[in-house]
């Protein structure tokens, strides 16, 4: 099994399995995000779950503590390999979350977002949060970290430093542009050779793959880049 997770942005759960179908379950998982899962529920897992991929339920809860916890449980109930939540919903929020999914029957991964790889100095600066994003990763990673959970999801920009200060924390990694693609609406991004080589443990990959003619062949050469980055 590779890194790769495959971002299956998709509005309607026949092109999301389309996609699926063009990829190898031994080869990457899939991620289910909120378009997806908004118009398509449950179902959509179990189908992928069926054609044997691991699926990472990318909703990002934050909400009240209470909420987000019955949010986990039930996400947990589906069987699903990673979920997550937002760092930013504060300690007591992480706390539920991780209580919550850690009674499931098969306990899936919680990771928790830190800043969102669309988000620059200046966006951070917009919203009231005078930390750059680095400094800001590494606040809520830490309290990801105090609070039990598995891993953060952060920009690969920042997966080196947080390899070094929090090396038990898994490091996954969106905003990953193979060299020559279109950086569309991420702004801290990295190829995945770089990504790996700075300490990402999964790198998460939409619009390179989907929106490609022949998404197989995107997905044999970030494969075969990843191979090689590891031999180096
Ligand atoms: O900080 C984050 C958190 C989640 N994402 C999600 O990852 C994919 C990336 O898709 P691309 O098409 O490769 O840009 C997408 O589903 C996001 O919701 C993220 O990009 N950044």
């Amino acid at each position: 099994m590779t890194p790769l997770i495959v971002a299956l942005d998709f509005p309607d759960a026949p092109s999301a399995l389309a996609l699926a179908d063009r990829l190898d379950p031994q080869q990457c998982r899939v991620k289910v995000g909120k378009e997806l899962f908004t118009r398509a529920g449950p179902a959509v897992v179990e189908n992928l779950q069926a054609r044997g991929f691991q699926v990472f339920l990318d909703l990002k809860f934050h909400d009240i503590p209470a909420t987000v916890a019955g949010a986990c449980r039930a996400a947990a109930e589906l069987g699903v390999w990673m979920l997550n939540v937002h760092a930013s919903g504060g300690r007591a929020m992480l706390e539920a979350a991780r209580e919550a999914v850690s009674v499931s029957a098969a306990p899936p991964l919680l990771i928790a977002v830190t800043v969102l790889t669309s988000l620059d100095a200046a966006d951070l600066e917009e919203i009231g949060c005078h930390s750059k994003p680095a400094e800001q990763v590494r606040r809520l990673a830490a309290l990801s970290a105090e609070t039990g959970l598995a891993g953060v999801v952060c920009s690969a920009q920042e997966a080196g430093q947080l390899r070094q200060e929090l090396p038990a924390l898994l490091r996954v990694t969106p905003g990953i542009r193979p060299a020559g693609f279109a950086r569309d609406d991420q702004r801290r991004v990295l190829t995945p050779a770089a990504a790996l080589a700075q300490g990402a443990d999964y790198l998460v990959i939409g619009r390179p793959i989907t929106a490609a003619p022949d998404p197989g062949a995107v997905v044999a050469a970030i494969v075969a880049d990843m191979a090689a980055a590891s031999v180096r």
